[in-house]
């Protein structure tokens, strides 16, 4: 994939986040999935790839969706073919209330690369560069936070971990108070705060507990471009979510399995870009500006080269053909 592509990604995740920031705080959580959904799918049909969406978003809560199968890109006869994982808006509880986290993401890597994982839930543990090597998840939460601090050289109660506020995650909670360490809750999210694990300036250590299967794949791709470490279990919580695993193919054994950074999201042609909607620890979200315009931060990520690039843009809203068009459709200003 040529590193162009990075750029033409960005535009993608800036028109999801755009036209999801006009719902901001308005109670509507599927109304700005839905608009991020639909800038998402036409930003697509500029880029020169020929790519089919792996890892959709929105089964778990019936959302509108990228759905798995859909075919995206440009799709020339020189366009390359790529697998695509989305999450145009990860955080639809946040934005209808305005809360921070929320952003849009997407991953692509060369075809067969990104695991089809289910929509279901997932056991994640993800780690930034420091403590890659160090975690391994068919150990405890407590052997982990241990593993971590001495990968990292700092004691226990010296580190910061971030968990998803649910009380599936008491047992994290129990193990890092008892060794003295930090915990930053946060309520939904997961892709954003996992990144943050890779950034020292965000003061988070490690991230750990059960979220979405999809946003686990998508948030390997990222991980994997900014050399930190994953690894990650499907968790099926429900009668349910086993049977919709069993339709997809997957076998018990394949369930009990640990999956490792490279089995989510396999080689080094994998790109990662995601764009802020509202605050985050690592992206500014949308800010809204005087003349019909909004500012945007961005970060575009390529595994080959390393490369981690944040890109802020100003947007002239009433010049972005696609942003027009939706608030036509959805009749906001
Ligand atoms: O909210 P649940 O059911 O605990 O699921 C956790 C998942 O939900 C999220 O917090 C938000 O997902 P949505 O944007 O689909 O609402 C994910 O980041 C996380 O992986």
């Amino acid at each position: 994939m040529d590193r162009n592509l990075a750029l033409e990604l960005v535009r993608v995740t800036e028109a999801a986040a755009l036209a999801s920031s006009k719902f901001m705080g308005k109670g509507d959580k599927n109304g700005a999935d839905g608009a991020a959904v639909e800038a998402m799918r036409r930003a697509f049909e500029s880029v020169n790839i020929s790519g089919e969406v792996v890892i959709g978003e929105g089964e778990l809560d019936e959302a509108p969706m990228l759905y798995i199968g859909e075919k995206v890109g440009k799709s020339a006869s020189d366009s390359i073919e790529v697998d695509i994982a989305v999450d145009p808006l990860d955080g639809t509880t946040l934005i209808a209330k305005g809360l921070p986290n929320v952003i849009s993401v997407i991953a692509i890597g060369s075809k067969g690369s990104l695991l089809n994982a289910p929509d279901t839930y997932m056991k994640k543990i993800v780690v930034g560069p420091g403590a890659k090597g160090a975690i391994d998840l068919n150990k405890t939460a407590e052997e982990n936070i241990i593993a971590v601090s001495k990968a990292l050289g700092k004691k226990t109660n010296q580190m910061t971990i971030a968990v998803q506020d649910r009380e599936r995650h008491n047992y994290i909670i129990d193990a890092a108070r008892k060794l003295g360490t930090r915990i930053q809750m946060f309520g939904d999210g997961d892709v954003a705060t996992a990144i943050a694990t890779c950034f020292d300036e965000t003061g988070i250590d490690m991230m750990m507990g059960i979220g979405g299967g999809p946003e686990g794949v998508i948030t390997a791709a990222a991980i994997k471009c900014m050399g930190g470490d994953m690894q990650a279990q499907i968790y099926p919580l429900s009668e349910q979510e086993v049977n919709r695993c069993y339709e997809l193919g997957f076998t018990d054994e394949e369930l009990e399995k640990v999956l490792t950074i490279d089995d989510l999201a396999k080689g080094d042609n994998l790109f990662f870009a995601a764009t802020g909607i509202t605050e985050g620890d690592l992206l500014s979200g949308v800010k809204h500006i005087g003349g019909n315009r909004a500012k945007t931060q961005s970060v575009v990520m390529r595994a080959k080269t390393g490369t981690i690039r944040f890109v802020d843009a100003i947007h002239s809203l009433d010049k972005n053909d696609i942003l027009v068009d939706l608030m036509k459709k959805y009749s906001i200003e």
